[in-house]
């Protein structure tokens, strides 16, 4: 039977049962849930959340629900009935709560890219020591240094190879994968690491689209650019277990993952999923954060000029201009710490993050039955007037006044509890960097109109063109 009628008929069939199945999950708990609106059948309110998503002001999607339900509601988003919540403390409580009253469960077309030992999906104690092996690897390589160091010198030679037009969104993505594949594997930039990233870019651009490899393109691109990528990884891992039986070390994530007592009994399939899980959230991710702190500096002229003389006086006290940046640099520069928890908070790279209850819980009066889809999402009280003023705006200031006032639960930007992202502070020394070099070495201005977008992924419509000079 031709396999695209199979598919057609399935789908057809799940079409018909999903108001049924709606139906009965509803009628369970009609009214302990959460009011809202689902929608179409099927596609519920998706098209509705992307098309707000991909312009520049996707708040009127929340803000008209939330001033109808509250801010938790009950709507159908990417197949399945889900509670939204906006709420800060909610939020905050379901981000504490993973693994007792509700675990990670991303939508399935995320969660089959990354592999099931994935970071993201892994669970239970696996995940447990996988994630903090992950956060001690990194927060260990930045405060020793040696990590500064490599930033230091690719970001140089990235910035050196700069012709006078580019697509900045492109360029910071070839600079946080060149640092990740570093961190992570030693390896420097070459022939092979560009292939690598040509395939990541193909399995991003999977994210998101229709989960069926047969009816959607980019996603049967994806499956097969992930195949590649782990046929590639498994030989490095491969090649570093022998390498390590002849008694040689190094100094990178899967020297660690490695070299831990349970090293040898990690399967290949486990570590290449934890690697690529690392190089996946923290490529788009980073490389956005950076080309957007430059296109808000941009728009504003007092914050660049205020951030250029904090960079130029660390640099005014370096021997020589190579001189490369260290530890306590970093620590010194506060007002450009403010740029980037502003444009953290503004562009909300992540905008939520999706659970599913393990257990009927409790939420704001509302009981969420057993095996629903929760999005919590962190966009909301970033963007709420209620804790930070003119929300809508890029202030960077607020966070020299504002910071003891806004409580802690409120700016989330990194999630938080047993899967806060183990790139927090690496991203935030990363976009440091990479703004100390642009500002005291180069001087740039938009080539074209750009306007920033959240879906499929928070960053500019054109990949933020400018022209870019050498001081
Ligand atoms: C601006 C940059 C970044 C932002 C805004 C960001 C945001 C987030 C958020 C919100 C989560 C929580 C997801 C959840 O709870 O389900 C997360 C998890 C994660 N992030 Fe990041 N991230 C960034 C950079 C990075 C970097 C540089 C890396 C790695 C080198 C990274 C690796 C990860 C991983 C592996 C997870 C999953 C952790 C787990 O589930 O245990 N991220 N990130």
């Amino acid at each position: 039977m031709d396999l695209s009628f199979v598919v057609m008929v399935t789908f057809f069939i799940s079409l018909l049962s999903i108001p049924f199945l709606f139906f009965t999950l509803y009628r369970r708990h009609p009214n302990t849930l959460p009011p809202g609106q689902m929608g179409l059948p099927f596609i519920g309110e998706t098209l509705q959340l992307i098309s707000a998503f991909k312009t520049e002001n996707p708040e009127p999607f929340t803000d008209d629900r939330v001033s109808r339900f509250g801010s938790i509601f009950m709507t159908h988003i990417f197949g399945e009935p889900t509670i939204y919540s906006v709420d800060s403390e909610v939020n905050r409580f379901i981000l504490n709560n993973e693994g007792k009253l509700f675990e990670c469960s991303y939508p399935s077309m995320i969660s089959n890219l990354h592999g099931k030992y994935s970071l993201l999906i892994m669970k239970g104690s696996l995940h447990k020591k996988m994630h903090s092996l992950t956060v001690n690897f990194i927060k260990s390589a930045l405060t020793r240094g040696q990590l500064l160091l490599h930033m230091d010198t690719l970001m140089r030679s990235y910035m050196d190879s700069w012709s006078p037009k580019i697509l900045l969104m492109e360029e910071t993505k070839k600079i946080t994968f060149a640092l990740t594949v570093k961190l992570l594997l030693s390896s420097d930039p070459c022939e092979w690491t560009e292939s690598l990233r040509q395939e990541f870019l193909l399995i991003a651009e999977g994210f998101w689209s229709i989960p069926i490899p047969s009816i959607s393109i980019s996603y049967n691109r994806a499956i097969k650019a992930k195949e590649k990528v782990v046929e590639s990884l498994s030989l490095v891992v491969e090649e570093r277990r022998r390498a390590m039986e002849e008694g040689e070390r190094k100094n990178d994530v899967l020297g660690a993952i490695l070299d831990e007592k349970a090293g040898n009994e990690h399967s290949n399939e486990m570590i290449v999923d934890l690697l690529v899980s690392l190089l996946l959230a923290g490529y788009e991710t980073t490389s956005s954060a950076m080309t957007l702190s430059v296109k808000f500096l941009t728009e504003n002229p007092r914050a660049l000029s205020e951030l250029k003389e904090e960079q130029d006086k660390i640099r005014a006290q370096k021997g020589d201009d190579n001189e490369p940046l260290v530890w306590n640099d970093y620590k010194s520069m506060p007002f450009t710490q403010c740029v980037i928890s502003e444009t953290l908070r503004v562009s909300n790279i992540v905008g939520g993050i999706f659970r599913r209850t393990l257990s009927d819980v409790q939420l704001n009066g509302y009981t969420i039955p057993k095996g629903w889809k929760i999005f919590a999402a962190l966009r909301g009280p970033h963007m709420n007037d209620e804790y930070f003023k003119d929300a809508r705006t890029f202030n960077p200031w607020r966070w020299q006044s504002d910071a003891e006032k806004t409580p802690a639960n409120v700016f989330i930007p990194f999630g938080g509890g047993p899967r806060l992202c183990p790139g927090y502070e690496l991203s935030r020394v990363s976009i440091s960097v990479f703004l100390h070099h642009l500002v005291t070495n180069y001087s740039w201005e938009p080539a074209e109109k750009d306007k920033v977008v959240f879906f499929p992924f928070t960053g500019t419509q054109k990949r933020y063109p400018i022209y870019v000079k050498r001081n």
